[in-house]
Protein backbone atom coordinates (compact mmCIF):
# COMPACT_ATOMS: atom_id res chain seq x y z
CA UNK A 1 0.00 0.00 0.00
CA UNK A 2 1.06 3.43 -1.21
CA UNK A 3 1.65 6.27 1.30
CA UNK A 4 2.53 9.53 0.15
CA UNK A 5 3.87 11.99 3.17
CA UNK A 6 2.70 15.57 1.58
CA UNK A 7 3.96 18.23 4.03
CA UNK A 8 7.48 17.79 6.11
CA UNK A 9 6.68 15.47 8.97
CA UNK A 10 9.23 14.61 12.27
CA UNK A 11 11.48 11.86 11.31
CA UNK A 12 9.78 9.49 13.64
CA UNK A 13 7.04 9.57 11.74
CA UNK A 14 8.92 8.40 8.00
CA UNK A 15 10.94 5.87 10.67
CA UNK A 16 7.61 4.02 11.68
CA UNK A 17 6.43 3.93 7.77
CA UNK A 18 9.44 2.94 6.25
CA UNK A 19 10.02 -0.03 9.03
CA UNK A 20 6.06 -1.26 7.82
CA UNK A 21 6.73 -4.41 5.32
CA UNK A 22 3.11 -3.76 3.42
CA UNK A 23 3.54 0.06 2.95
CA UNK A 24 5.40 2.00 -0.29
CA UNK A 25 6.84 4.91 1.62
CA UNK A 26 6.38 8.28 -0.63
CA UNK A 27 8.05 11.08 0.78
CA UNK A 28 6.64 14.11 -1.28
CA UNK A 29 7.07 17.01 1.73
CA UNK A 30 9.37 18.75 -0.36
CA UNK A 31 7.09 18.33 -3.81
CA UNK A 32 5.49 21.78 -5.18
CA UNK A 33 1.90 21.55 -4.97
CA UNK A 34 1.19 20.90 -8.56
CA UNK A 35 3.38 17.87 -8.65
CA UNK A 36 1.73 16.47 -5.89
CA UNK A 37 -1.41 15.82 -7.65
CA UNK A 38 0.90 13.59 -10.09
CA UNK A 39 2.55 12.25 -6.92
CA UNK A 40 -0.82 11.20 -5.02
CA UNK A 41 -2.60 9.37 -8.50
CA UNK A 42 -2.25 5.94 -6.84
CA UNK A 43 -1.99 6.89 -3.17
CA UNK A 44 -3.79 4.65 -0.86
CA UNK A 45 -3.15 6.80 1.97
CA UNK A 46 -2.00 10.26 2.67
CA UNK A 47 -0.37 12.41 5.58
CA UNK A 48 -1.22 15.65 5.16
CA UNK A 49 -0.44 19.31 7.24
CA UNK A 50 -2.23 22.68 6.72
CA UNK A 51 -0.66 23.76 3.53
CA UNK A 52 -2.11 20.44 1.71
CA UNK A 53 -5.95 20.94 1.04
CA UNK A 54 -7.90 17.92 0.72
CA UNK A 55 -10.37 19.42 -1.75
CA UNK A 56 -12.54 18.39 -4.50
CA UNK A 57 -8.97 18.61 -7.40
CA UNK A 58 -6.99 16.68 -4.69
CA UNK A 59 -9.63 13.93 -4.25
CA UNK A 60 -10.35 13.66 -8.46
CA UNK A 61 -6.31 12.95 -8.74
CA UNK A 62 -6.21 10.25 -6.13
CA UNK A 63 -8.15 7.53 -7.34
CA UNK A 64 -7.12 4.70 -5.19
CA UNK A 65 -7.23 6.82 -2.05
CA UNK A 66 -8.55 5.15 0.89
CA UNK A 67 -7.42 7.17 3.87
CA UNK A 68 -6.13 10.53 5.02
CA UNK A 69 -4.41 11.45 8.28
CA UNK A 70 -4.07 14.96 8.42
CA UNK A 71 -1.22 15.75 10.94
CA UNK A 72 -2.71 18.44 13.43
CA UNK A 73 -6.51 19.19 14.02
CA UNK A 74 -7.83 21.40 12.18
CA UNK A 75 -9.28 19.65 9.08
CA UNK A 76 -10.99 23.48 7.76
CA UNK A 77 -8.64 22.94 4.61
CA UNK A 78 -10.30 18.87 3.89
CA UNK A 79 -13.68 18.83 2.27
CA UNK A 80 -15.17 16.16 4.12
CA UNK A 81 -18.29 15.95 2.23
CA UNK A 82 -16.11 15.39 -1.30
CA UNK A 83 -13.96 12.75 0.82
CA UNK A 84 -16.79 10.78 1.97
CA UNK A 85 -18.53 10.59 -0.80
CA UNK A 86 -15.75 9.55 -2.75
CA UNK A 87 -15.48 6.97 0.49
CA UNK A 88 -12.09 8.30 2.18
CA UNK A 89 -12.00 8.01 5.50
CA UNK A 90 -10.18 11.48 7.31
CA UNK A 91 -8.66 11.36 10.41
CA UNK A 92 -6.89 14.17 12.48
CA UNK A 93 -3.76 13.93 15.14
CA UNK A 94 -6.62 16.05 18.05
CA UNK A 95 -4.19 16.55 21.29
CA UNK A 96 -0.33 15.64 20.37
CA UNK A 97 -0.17 19.80 19.23
CA UNK A 98 -2.28 20.89 22.53
CA UNK A 99 0.42 22.05 24.77
CA UNK A 100 2.64 23.40 21.84
CA UNK A 101 -0.26 25.83 20.54
CA UNK A 102 -1.44 27.03 24.01
CA UNK A 103 2.33 27.92 25.06
CA UNK A 104 2.49 29.60 21.94
CA UNK A 105 -0.79 31.71 22.87
CA UNK A 106 0.69 32.36 26.30
CA UNK A 107 3.99 33.70 24.37
CA UNK A 108 1.43 36.35 22.55
CA UNK A 109 -0.02 37.42 25.63
CA UNK A 110 3.00 37.96 27.54
CA UNK A 111 4.13 39.35 24.09
CA UNK A 112 0.87 41.82 23.69
CA UNK A 113 1.45 42.78 27.33
CA UNK A 114 5.33 43.76 27.46
CA UNK A 115 5.63 45.03 23.52
CA UNK A 116 8.01 42.23 23.90
CA UNK A 117 9.51 41.58 20.37
CA UNK A 118 9.49 45.43 19.71
CA UNK A 119 11.52 46.08 22.47
CA UNK A 120 13.93 43.38 21.72
CA UNK A 121 14.67 43.92 17.97
CA UNK A 122 14.41 48.20 18.92
CA UNK A 123 17.26 47.55 21.02
CA UNK A 124 19.29 44.07 18.96
CA UNK A 125 18.75 45.63 15.32
CA UNK A 126 18.11 49.48 16.28
CA UNK A 127 20.67 49.34 19.41
CA UNK A 128 18.57 51.75 21.53
CA UNK A 129 18.28 51.62 25.25
CA UNK A 130 14.63 52.89 25.63
CA UNK A 131 13.70 52.19 28.98
CA UNK A 132 10.83 54.65 29.00
CA UNK A 133 9.54 53.87 25.74
CA UNK A 134 8.75 49.94 26.38
CA UNK A 135 6.00 50.17 29.54
CA UNK A 136 3.63 47.71 29.74
CA UNK A 137 0.76 46.55 31.18
CA UNK A 138 0.47 43.40 33.63
CA UNK A 139 -2.07 40.85 33.28
CA UNK A 140 -2.31 39.73 37.35
CA UNK A 141 -6.22 41.33 37.53
CA UNK A 142 -6.90 41.89 33.80
CA UNK A 143 -10.03 39.71 32.24
CA UNK A 144 -9.32 37.35 29.86
CA UNK A 145 -11.76 36.31 27.39
CA UNK A 146 -11.82 32.96 26.08
CA UNK A 147 -13.64 32.10 22.58
CA UNK A 148 -13.99 27.73 22.62
CA UNK A 149 -13.05 26.04 25.41
CA UNK A 150 -11.69 22.90 24.36
CA UNK A 151 -8.45 21.15 24.28
CA UNK A 152 -6.51 24.42 23.79
CA UNK A 153 -8.77 26.97 25.48
CA UNK A 154 -9.10 25.18 28.85
CA UNK A 155 -5.67 24.86 28.87
CA UNK A 156 -4.72 28.38 28.39
CA UNK A 157 -7.42 29.33 31.39
CA UNK A 158 -5.57 27.37 33.22
CA UNK A 159 -2.33 28.95 32.65
CA UNK A 160 -3.78 32.11 32.78
CA UNK A 161 -5.19 31.48 36.10
CA UNK A 162 -1.50 30.72 37.24
CA UNK A 163 -1.13 34.59 35.82
CA UNK A 164 -3.72 35.64 38.07
CA UNK A 165 -5.93 36.80 35.13
CA UNK A 166 -10.16 36.30 36.02
CA UNK A 167 -10.79 34.03 33.36
CA UNK A 168 -13.73 34.24 31.24
CA UNK A 169 -14.57 30.89 29.08
CA UNK A 170 -17.54 31.51 26.41
CA UNK A 171 -18.28 27.85 24.70
CA UNK A 172 -21.78 27.16 24.18
CA UNK A 173 -21.10 23.46 23.31
CA UNK A 174 -19.41 22.67 27.03
CA UNK A 175 -20.83 21.97 30.21
CA UNK A 176 -19.98 24.77 32.32
CA UNK A 177 -18.22 22.75 34.75
CA UNK A 178 -15.11 21.97 32.53
CA UNK A 179 -14.72 26.29 33.12
CA UNK A 180 -15.97 26.38 36.54
CA UNK A 181 -13.94 23.17 37.91
CA UNK A 182 -10.79 25.09 36.89
CA UNK A 183 -12.08 28.64 38.97
CA UNK A 184 -13.06 30.49 35.59
CA UNK A 185 -15.75 31.75 34.78
CA UNK A 186 -18.30 30.80 32.69
CA UNK A 187 -20.71 32.83 30.30
CA UNK A 188 -23.14 32.00 27.47
CA UNK A 189 -23.05 35.73 26.84
CA UNK A 190 -20.94 37.19 24.00
CA UNK A 191 -20.99 40.83 24.98
CA UNK A 192 -19.33 39.49 27.84
CA UNK A 193 -16.31 38.38 26.08
CA UNK A 194 -16.52 41.48 24.02
CA UNK A 195 -15.69 43.80 28.11
CA UNK A 196 -12.69 41.81 28.59
CA UNK A 197 -8.93 43.66 28.38
CA UNK A 198 -7.75 40.46 26.85
CA UNK A 199 -9.52 38.15 23.87
CA UNK A 200 -8.12 34.77 22.82
CA UNK A 201 -10.09 32.68 20.40
CA UNK A 202 -9.68 28.83 20.21
CA UNK A 203 -12.34 27.44 18.29
CA UNK A 204 -11.90 25.26 14.81
CA UNK A 205 -12.45 27.26 11.67
CA UNK A 206 -16.53 26.59 10.79
CA UNK A 207 -19.64 29.05 9.30
CA UNK A 208 -20.28 29.93 13.21
CA UNK A 209 -16.79 30.99 13.77
CA UNK A 210 -15.49 32.75 10.82
CA UNK A 211 -15.94 36.68 11.33
CA UNK A 212 -16.90 35.82 14.94
CA UNK A 213 -15.13 39.06 15.61
CA UNK A 214 -15.88 42.11 12.97
CA UNK A 215 -16.29 45.66 13.32
CA UNK A 216 -19.27 45.35 15.06
CA UNK A 217 -18.45 43.29 17.77
CA UNK A 218 -14.74 45.38 17.81
CA UNK A 219 -17.05 49.05 18.88
CA UNK A 220 -18.53 47.29 22.00
CA UNK A 221 -14.79 46.33 23.08
CA UNK A 222 -12.54 48.24 25.67
CA UNK A 223 -10.62 50.75 24.13
CA UNK A 224 -7.22 49.50 24.86
CA UNK A 225 -8.44 45.52 24.27
CA UNK A 226 -5.89 43.11 23.50
CA UNK A 227 -6.84 40.52 20.41
CA UNK A 228 -4.81 36.97 20.26
CA UNK A 229 -5.81 34.06 17.45
CA UNK A 230 -3.89 31.18 17.44
CA UNK A 231 -6.57 28.79 16.26
CA UNK A 232 -7.68 29.98 12.14
CA UNK A 233 -7.38 32.52 10.24
CA UNK A 234 -10.35 34.65 9.59
CA UNK A 235 -12.11 33.92 12.78
CA UNK A 236 -11.21 37.77 13.25
CA UNK A 237 -12.06 39.92 10.35
CA UNK A 238 -8.57 40.39 9.28
CA UNK A 239 -9.49 43.67 7.23
CA UNK A 240 -11.94 45.17 10.34
CA UNK A 241 -9.12 44.39 12.99
CA UNK A 242 -6.25 46.51 11.18
CA UNK A 243 -8.44 49.69 11.27
CA UNK A 244 -8.99 49.02 14.74
CA UNK A 245 -5.43 48.55 15.34
CA UNK A 246 -4.50 51.85 13.43
CA UNK A 247 -6.78 53.88 15.19
CA UNK A 248 -5.46 52.41 18.25
CA UNK A 249 -8.72 51.23 19.71
CA UNK A 250 -6.98 47.88 19.80
CA UNK A 251 -4.31 48.10 21.30
CA UNK A 252 -2.16 44.78 20.24
CA UNK A 253 -2.49 41.73 18.02
CA UNK A 254 -0.80 38.77 18.51
CA UNK A 255 -1.54 36.33 15.74
CA UNK A 256 -0.17 33.01 14.36
CA UNK A 257 -2.61 32.01 11.65
CA UNK A 258 -4.36 33.92 8.52
CA UNK A 259 -6.53 33.99 5.98
CA UNK A 260 -4.28 33.18 3.38
CA UNK A 261 -1.06 31.12 3.99
CA UNK A 262 1.72 30.93 3.43
CA UNK A 263 2.17 34.55 3.49
CA UNK A 264 5.33 37.38 3.28
CA UNK A 265 2.85 40.67 2.97
CA UNK A 266 0.27 41.73 5.40
CA UNK A 267 -0.98 44.92 6.72
CA UNK A 268 -0.93 43.43 10.18
CA UNK A 269 3.13 43.08 9.34
CA UNK A 270 3.28 46.86 8.60
CA UNK A 271 1.75 47.74 12.09
CA UNK A 272 4.16 48.65 15.33
CA UNK A 273 1.27 46.84 17.60
CA UNK A 274 1.09 43.28 16.41
CA UNK A 275 2.96 40.15 17.12
CA UNK A 276 2.90 37.66 14.16
CA UNK A 277 3.85 34.21 13.65
CA UNK A 278 4.30 32.31 10.77
CA UNK A 279 1.13 29.73 11.73
CA UNK A 280 4.14 27.41 14.58
CA UNK A 281 1.45 27.07 16.95
CA UNK A 282 2.33 23.29 16.64
CA UNK A 283 5.90 23.55 15.85
CA UNK A 284 7.81 22.13 18.89
CA UNK A 285 10.46 19.37 19.18
CA UNK A 286 7.97 17.13 21.30
CA UNK A 287 4.49 17.92 19.66
CA UNK A 288 5.91 17.54 16.10
CA UNK A 289 7.40 14.16 17.20
CA UNK A 290 3.82 12.62 18.95
CA UNK A 291 1.91 14.27 15.92
CA UNK A 292 4.15 12.16 12.92
CA UNK A 293 4.22 9.30 15.52
CA UNK A 294 0.67 9.19 15.98
CA UNK A 295 0.09 10.20 11.95
CA UNK A 296 2.02 7.55 10.69
CA UNK A 297 0.54 4.51 13.24
CA UNK A 298 -3.13 6.26 12.04
CA UNK A 299 -2.48 5.78 8.12
CA UNK A 300 -0.95 2.03 8.65
CA UNK A 301 -4.04 1.15 10.67
CA UNK A 302 -6.59 2.73 8.34
CA UNK A 303 -5.10 0.92 5.37
CA UNK A 304 -4.60 -2.14 7.12
CA UNK A 305 -8.27 -2.04 7.98
CA UNK A 306 -7.54 -2.83 11.91
CA UNK A 307 -8.85 0.53 13.21
CA UNK A 308 -9.28 4.24 12.14
CA UNK A 309 -8.22 6.38 14.76
CA UNK A 310 -9.50 9.75 15.44
CA UNK A 311 -12.19 9.26 11.82
CA UNK A 312 -14.30 12.70 11.59
CA UNK A 313 -16.20 11.17 8.67
CA UNK A 314 -17.29 7.33 10.40
CA UNK A 315 -20.62 6.76 11.08
CA UNK A 316 -19.39 5.30 14.09
CA UNK A 317 -16.38 5.34 16.68
CA UNK A 318 -16.11 2.05 16.74
CA UNK A 319 -13.38 2.22 20.28
CA UNK A 320 -16.63 3.67 22.02
CA UNK A 321 -19.49 1.47 20.62
CA UNK A 322 -20.51 -1.66 22.89
CA UNK A 323 -19.84 -5.14 21.59
CA UNK A 324 -23.05 -6.41 21.20
CA UNK A 325 -24.38 -2.90 19.11
CA UNK A 326 -21.04 -3.84 16.76
CA UNK A 327 -22.75 -7.51 16.63
CA UNK A 328 -26.09 -5.93 15.34
CA UNK A 329 -24.35 -3.83 13.17
CA UNK A 330 -22.68 -6.88 11.38
CA UNK A 331 -25.55 -8.45 11.02
CA UNK A 332 -27.59 -6.09 9.56
CA UNK A 333 -24.65 -5.62 6.91
CA UNK A 334 -25.32 -9.32 6.68
CA UNK A 335 -29.12 -9.10 5.83
CA UNK A 336 -28.48 -6.39 3.64
CA UNK A 337 -26.06 -8.32 1.57
CA UNK A 338 -28.29 -11.27 1.48
CA UNK A 339 -31.32 -9.00 0.08
CA UNK A 340 -28.88 -7.29 -2.95
CA UNK A 341 -28.27 -10.84 -3.50
CA UNK A 342 -31.87 -12.46 -4.09
CA UNK A 343 -33.26 -9.04 -5.25
CA UNK A 344 -32.83 -8.20 -9.06
CA UNK A 345 -34.72 -4.88 -9.88
CA UNK A 346 -34.12 -1.77 -8.81
CA UNK A 347 -33.93 -0.40 -5.76
CA UNK A 348 -36.70 2.54 -4.66
CA UNK A 349 -36.79 2.64 -1.14
CA UNK A 350 -34.85 0.89 2.06
CA UNK A 351 -36.81 0.66 5.49
CA UNK A 352 -34.96 -0.09 8.70
CA UNK A 353 -37.66 -1.07 11.41
CA UNK A 354 -36.23 -1.38 14.81
CA UNK A 355 -37.53 -2.52 18.31
CA UNK A 356 -35.05 -2.28 21.31
CA UNK A 357 -32.29 -0.57 22.58
CA UNK A 358 -30.93 -0.82 19.50
CA UNK A 359 -33.19 1.02 17.57
CA UNK A 360 -30.91 4.09 19.43
CA UNK A 361 -28.52 2.96 16.88
CA UNK A 362 -30.72 3.94 13.70
CA UNK A 363 -28.10 5.86 11.85
CA UNK A 364 -25.26 3.25 12.34
CA UNK A 365 -28.04 0.65 11.52
CA UNK A 366 -29.17 2.03 8.55
CA UNK A 367 -25.23 2.90 7.28
CA UNK A 368 -24.56 -0.86 7.48
CA UNK A 369 -27.42 -2.21 6.17
CA UNK A 370 -26.82 0.08 2.89
CA UNK A 371 -23.53 -1.31 2.47
CA UNK A 372 -24.06 -4.52 2.64
CA UNK A 373 -27.78 -3.85 0.28
CA UNK A 374 -25.12 -1.63 -2.39
CA UNK A 375 -22.06 -4.16 -2.45
CA UNK A 376 -23.40 -6.17 -5.14
CA UNK A 377 -24.55 -2.98 -7.18
CA UNK A 378 -21.75 -0.43 -7.01
CA UNK A 379 -18.18 -0.54 -6.49
CA UNK A 380 -16.62 0.64 -3.83
CA UNK A 381 -19.42 0.80 -1.04
CA UNK A 382 -18.08 1.74 3.11
CA UNK A 383 -19.38 3.02 5.93
CA UNK A 384 -18.11 6.48 4.61
CA UNK A 385 -20.18 6.71 1.40
CA UNK A 386 -23.04 4.19 1.84
CA UNK A 387 -25.43 7.14 2.57
CA UNK A 388 -24.30 9.55 -0.22
CA UNK A 389 -24.20 6.75 -3.20
CA UNK A 390 -27.82 5.56 -1.78
CA UNK A 391 -29.23 8.96 -1.96
CA UNK A 392 -27.16 9.41 -5.55
CA UNK A 393 -28.80 6.35 -6.69
CA UNK A 394 -32.53 8.11 -5.77
CA UNK A 395 -33.23 5.38 -3.13
CA UNK A 396 -35.36 6.74 -0.20
CA UNK A 397 -34.50 5.72 3.15
CA UNK A 398 -36.26 5.65 6.39
CA UNK A 399 -35.58 4.37 9.96
CA UNK A 400 -38.63 3.67 12.43
CA UNK A 401 -39.18 2.51 16.18
CA UNK A 402 -41.49 -0.91 16.00
CA UNK A 403 -42.89 -2.82 18.48
CA UNK A 404 -41.98 -6.49 18.90
CA UNK A 405 -43.16 -8.93 21.83
CA UNK A 406 -40.93 -11.68 21.25
CA UNK A 407 -37.31 -10.55 21.11
CA UNK A 408 -35.13 -7.61 23.26
CA UNK A 409 -33.64 -6.29 20.35
CA UNK A 410 -34.99 -6.82 16.68
CA UNK A 411 -33.69 -5.27 13.65
CA UNK A 412 -36.14 -5.60 10.24
CA UNK A 413 -35.13 -4.32 6.90
CA UNK A 414 -37.86 -3.67 4.37
CA UNK A 415 -36.86 -3.29 0.83
CA UNK A 416 -38.96 -1.94 -1.78
CA UNK A 417 -37.92 -2.45 -5.39
CA UNK A 418 -40.35 -2.19 -8.87
CA UNK A 419 -41.35 -5.76 -8.35
CA UNK A 420 -42.43 -5.30 -4.67
CA UNK A 421 -41.21 -5.85 -1.17
CA UNK A 422 -38.83 -7.94 0.44
CA UNK A 423 -38.27 -8.24 3.82
CA UNK A 424 -35.91 -9.85 6.21
CA UNK A 425 -35.20 -9.33 10.58
CA UNK A 426 -33.07 -10.86 12.31
CA UNK A 427 -31.49 -10.57 16.11
CA UNK A 428 -28.75 -12.38 18.09
CA UNK A 429 -29.53 -15.11 20.24
CA UNK A 430 -27.40 -16.51 23.16
CA UNK A 431 -24.55 -14.09 21.28
CA UNK A 432 -25.40 -15.34 17.98
CA UNK A 433 -26.63 -13.87 14.80
CA UNK A 434 -30.03 -15.34 13.59
CA UNK A 435 -32.22 -14.71 10.60
CA UNK A 436 -36.30 -14.61 12.45
CA UNK A 437 -37.96 -13.91 8.98
CA UNK A 438 -37.40 -13.82 5.54
CA UNK A 439 -39.87 -12.10 2.98
CA UNK A 440 -42.60 -12.47 5.42
CA UNK A 441 -42.14 -16.10 6.28
CA UNK A 442 -41.38 -16.74 10.17
CA UNK A 443 -38.01 -19.34 10.26
CA UNK A 444 -34.90 -19.20 12.07
CA UNK A 445 -31.31 -19.69 10.07
CA UNK A 446 -27.62 -18.45 10.83
CA UNK A 447 -26.83 -15.75 8.50
CA UNK A 448 -23.55 -17.62 6.88
CA UNK A 449 -22.68 -20.07 4.30
CA UNK A 450 -24.29 -20.98 0.76
CA UNK A 451 -28.12 -20.24 1.04
CA UNK A 452 -31.05 -21.22 -1.63
CA UNK A 453 -34.47 -19.60 -0.91
CA UNK A 454 -36.57 -21.68 -2.05
CA UNK A 455 -40.79 -20.41 -1.79
CA UNK A 456 -43.83 -23.05 -2.87
CA UNK A 457 -47.34 -23.80 -2.81
CA UNK A 458 -47.64 -25.79 0.29
CA UNK A 459 -48.52 -29.50 -1.23
CA UNK A 460 -47.10 -32.90 -0.35
CA UNK A 461 -43.54 -33.97 -1.89
CA UNK A 462 -42.12 -30.63 -2.34
CA UNK A 463 -39.04 -31.40 -0.04
CA UNK A 464 -38.35 -34.59 -1.21
CA UNK A 465 -38.21 -32.98 -5.18
CA UNK A 466 -35.80 -30.21 -3.85
CA UNK A 467 -33.51 -32.76 -2.07
CA UNK A 468 -33.40 -35.32 -5.89
CA UNK A 469 -32.42 -32.24 -7.68
CA UNK A 470 -29.51 -31.08 -5.33
CA UNK A 471 -28.80 -34.96 -4.97
CA UNK A 472 -28.85 -35.18 -8.96
CA UNK A 473 -26.67 -32.44 -9.12
CA UNK A 474 -23.97 -33.96 -6.29
CA UNK A 475 -25.21 -30.68 -4.05
CA UNK A 476 -24.90 -31.39 0.06
CA UNK A 477 -27.64 -30.19 2.52
CA UNK A 478 -26.11 -29.12 5.65
CA UNK A 479 -29.24 -27.31 6.96
CA UNK A 480 -33.03 -26.81 6.19
CA UNK A 481 -35.29 -24.74 7.51
CA UNK A 482 -38.55 -24.60 7.09
CA UNK A 483 -41.58 -21.48 7.49
CA UNK A 484 -45.28 -21.63 6.27
CA UNK A 485 -47.81 -19.18 6.07
CA UNK A 486 -51.62 -18.73 6.39
CA UNK A 487 -52.14 -17.94 2.58
CA UNK A 488 -50.79 -21.65 1.83
CA UNK A 489 -47.09 -21.02 0.95
CA UNK A 490 -44.13 -22.53 2.37
CA UNK A 491 -40.69 -20.29 2.62
CA UNK A 492 -37.24 -23.04 2.95
CA UNK A 493 -33.85 -21.54 3.43
CA UNK A 494 -31.71 -25.00 2.39
CA UNK A 495 -27.89 -24.56 3.44
CA UNK A 496 -25.74 -26.38 0.90
CA UNK A 497 -21.86 -27.36 1.17
CA UNK A 498 -21.29 -27.09 -2.68
CA UNK A 499 -21.28 -24.63 -5.28
CA UNK A 500 -24.76 -23.61 -6.52
CA UNK A 501 -25.23 -22.53 -10.35
CA UNK A 502 -27.55 -20.61 -12.36
CA UNK A 503 -28.58 -23.98 -14.02
CA UNK A 504 -29.34 -26.15 -10.67
CA UNK A 505 -30.99 -22.70 -9.69
CA UNK A 506 -33.11 -22.82 -12.64
CA UNK A 507 -34.01 -26.48 -11.91
CA UNK A 508 -35.47 -26.06 -8.74
CA UNK A 509 -37.57 -23.02 -10.61
CA UNK A 510 -39.21 -25.17 -13.05
CA UNK A 511 -40.41 -27.56 -9.87
CA UNK A 512 -43.87 -27.99 -10.36
CA UNK A 513 -44.80 -26.15 -6.68
CA UNK A 514 -42.24 -23.36 -6.87
CA UNK A 515 -42.96 -19.77 -6.61
CA UNK A 516 -39.51 -18.32 -6.05
CA UNK A 517 -35.89 -19.04 -5.92
CA UNK A 518 -33.21 -17.51 -4.67
CA UNK A 519 -29.42 -17.93 -3.76
CA UNK A 520 -26.98 -15.88 -1.66
CA UNK A 521 -23.65 -16.60 -0.37
CA UNK A 522 -22.18 -15.10 2.89
N1 LIG B 1 -1.81 27.64 15.45
C1 LIG B 1 -1.67 26.35 15.36
O1 LIG B 1 -0.69 25.84 14.82
C2 LIG B 1 -2.71 25.45 15.94
C3 LIG B 1 -2.33 24.28 16.60
C4 LIG B 1 -3.31 23.44 17.11
C5 LIG B 1 -4.65 23.78 16.95
N2 LIG B 1 -4.98 24.92 16.30
C6 LIG B 1 -6.38 25.32 16.16
O2 LIG B 1 -6.89 25.65 17.44
C7 LIG B 1 -8.29 25.47 17.46
C8 LIG B 1 -8.72 24.76 18.73
O3 LIG B 1 -8.13 23.49 18.81
P1 LIG B 1 -8.50 22.49 20.01
O4 LIG B 1 -7.55 21.36 19.91
O5 LIG B 1 -8.61 23.23 21.28
O6 LIG B 1 -9.94 22.02 19.54
P2 LIG B 1 -11.12 21.47 20.45
O7 LIG B 1 -12.05 20.81 19.53
O8 LIG B 1 -10.57 20.71 21.61
O9 LIG B 1 -11.80 22.80 21.02
C9 LIG B 1 -12.56 23.67 20.24
C10 LIG B 1 -13.65 24.23 21.14
O10 LIG B 1 -14.33 25.25 20.39
C11 LIG B 1 -15.68 25.19 20.79
N3 LIG B 1 -16.53 25.88 19.83
C12 LIG B 1 -16.95 25.43 18.62
N4 LIG B 1 -17.74 26.37 18.05
C13 LIG B 1 -17.82 27.39 18.90
C14 LIG B 1 -18.48 28.64 18.88
N5 LIG B 1 -19.23 29.00 17.84
N6 LIG B 1 -18.34 29.47 19.93
C15 LIG B 1 -17.58 29.12 20.99
N7 LIG B 1 -16.95 27.94 21.09
C16 LIG B 1 -17.05 27.09 20.05
C17 LIG B 1 -15.96 23.71 20.90
O11 LIG B 1 -17.09 23.47 21.70
C18 LIG B 1 -14.69 23.21 21.55
O12 LIG B 1 -14.80 23.14 22.96
C19 LIG B 1 -8.64 24.75 16.17
O13 LIG B 1 -9.07 25.70 15.21
C20 LIG B 1 -7.31 24.21 15.72
O14 LIG B 1 -7.26 24.02 14.33
C21 LIG B 1 -4.04 25.76 15.80
O1 LIG C 1 1.20 22.15 11.47
C1 LIG C 1 0.12 22.10 10.92
O2 LIG C 1 -0.14 21.43 9.92
C2 LIG C 1 -1.03 22.92 11.49
C3 LIG C 1 -1.11 22.80 12.97
C4 LIG C 1 -2.37 23.34 13.54
O3 LIG C 1 -2.83 24.45 12.90
C5 LIG C 1 -3.44 22.30 13.65
O4 LIG C 1 -4.56 22.55 13.26
O5 LIG C 1 -3.14 21.25 14.22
Amino acid sequence: MKVVVCDPIHPAGFEILKNAKDIELVDASRTPKDELLKVIEDADGVITRSPTPVDEKFLSHAKKLKAVVRAGVGVDNVDMEAASKKGVIIMNVPTANTLAAVELTMAHLLTAARSFTNAVWNLKKEHEWNREKWLGIELAGKKLGIIGFGNIGSRVGIRAKALEMDVIAYDPYIDPSKATDLGCKYTTDFEEILKCDFITIHTPKTKETINMITKKEIEKMKDGVVLINCARGGLYNEEDVAEALKSGKIAWLGIDVFNKEPLTEHPFFELENTSVTPHIGANTKESQERIAIQAAEGIIEALRGSSYPNALNLPINTANTPEWVIKYLELSQKMGYILSQVINKSIKKVKVNLSGDISKEDKSVLTFTLVGLLQNITENVNYVNAEFLATEKGIVTETKEIKNDTYKNLVNIKVITDDGEYSISGTMLEEHPRIVEFKDFDLEFEPKGKMIFFKNTDVPGVIGEVGMTLAKNNINIADFRLGRNKEGQAMAVIIVDNEVNEDVLNELRNLKAALSVGYAEI
